[in-house]
């Protein structure tokens, strides 16, 4: 069996296509334009890449946008205030701040001073906790709703029942992806790196979700025959002369032998988290205004 390739580049084009409609509609008719403030603290360059990609992509759905860029050596105390000032700013309906941080600042308590109303990564815990109780009002985080709109699309919009297997316990992909895939009536497992035989757990997955930043991990003679692929992996490997080549958690050439449908890295997942990542600032636009969502 070779596998499908599930073409996320396609799949986010086409979400942000729909976003693009919708912040149109809401400009129009409520004279709502929601904004989305990034915050980058550092020169990362990664993350330099994903904040000027975000940022871009607000702009082209015609929302506000508000980047962010702080010094390397910003404090902790500096970051949250302006975070409090983002809280504070009407036109300011969305608030990331890209991860990681600098080791001088504490993530946690960051994300804790996020308005829960503007989170639209959906990583402070009143929104980890609407999640994992099945709270419709949960902003979720962006990553594992981009794969699971991605698998509904597998599944024509029916997983109930499925065994799917996330690898990874993260509260930004591997717990927030495990809550979301038992609302769709899954069973659900979720290994992490003390997990006993691995392998044997992954062969008995209809579903495989992969998000332990391992390199290759998982072999194509893990995998069940058909099973659906996730990988959502992005490890920088060096590449031709200075360039690195990016790879997934997933052994990809194998992994197409055996499997159904199988994300790429890079085109799969990636591109999914920051066109979630407008949806969710559209919907907590909305929530603010107190007005109707196309997108919720
Ligand atoms: N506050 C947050 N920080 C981080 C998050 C997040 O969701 N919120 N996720 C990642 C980084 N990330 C978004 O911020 C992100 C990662 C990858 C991609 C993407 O499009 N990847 C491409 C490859 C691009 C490349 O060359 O690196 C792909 O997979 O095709 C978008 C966003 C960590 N931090």
């Amino acid at each position: 069996m070779t596998a499908a390739i599930i073409d996320g580049k396609a799949a986010a084009a086409a979400l942000r296509e729909q976003i693009a409609t919708e912040v149109a509609r809401l400009r129009e008719t409520d004279d709502l334009q929601p904004g989305l403030a990034v915050v980058l603290v550092g020169e990362d360059p990664a993350s330099q890449v994903y904040v000027r990609n975000k940022g871009r992509q607000t702009v082209e759905a015609g929302m506000l946008s508000h980047t962010h860029r702080l010094r390397d050596d910003t404090s902790e105390t500096e970051l949250l205030a302006l975070v409090a000032d983002l809280n504070a700013d009407p036109t300011v309906h969305g608030i990331l701040v890209q991860l990681p941080l600098p080791p001088q600042i504490d993530e946690q308590r960051v994300i804790c001073a996020i308005d829960p109303a503007k989170d639209v990564d959906g990583f402070h815990p009143l929104n980890a906790g609407a999640l994992a109780n099945g709270d419709p009002g949960a902003l979720a985080p962006c990553t594992p709703v981009g794969c699971l709109l991605l698998l509904r699309e597998q599944f024509d919009n029916d997983l109930a029942g499925q065994h799917a297997l996330v690898i990874g316990r993260s509260n930004i992909v591997g717990k927030p992806m495990a809550q979301l895939l038992l609302q769709e009536s899954c069973t659900v497992t979720i290994a992490h790196s003390r997990t006993r035989d691995l392998p044997a757990l992954c062969r008995h997955a209809d579903i495989v979700v992969a998000a332990v930043g391992r390199p290759g991990m998982v072999r194509g003679d893990w995998l069940k025959p058909g099973a659906v692929v996730i990988d959502v992996g992005i490890n920088r490997l060096p590449g031709e002369g200075d360039k690195a080549r990016l790879v997934g958690d997933v052994a990809f050439a194998e992994a197409r032998e055996v499997a159904g449908a199988i994300t790429p890295v890079p085109g799969g997942v990636g591109p999914m988290t920051i066109a979630c990542l407008l949806r969710n600032t559209v919907v907590a636009a909305c929530r603010q205004a107190a007005v109707a969502s196309r997108l919720a």
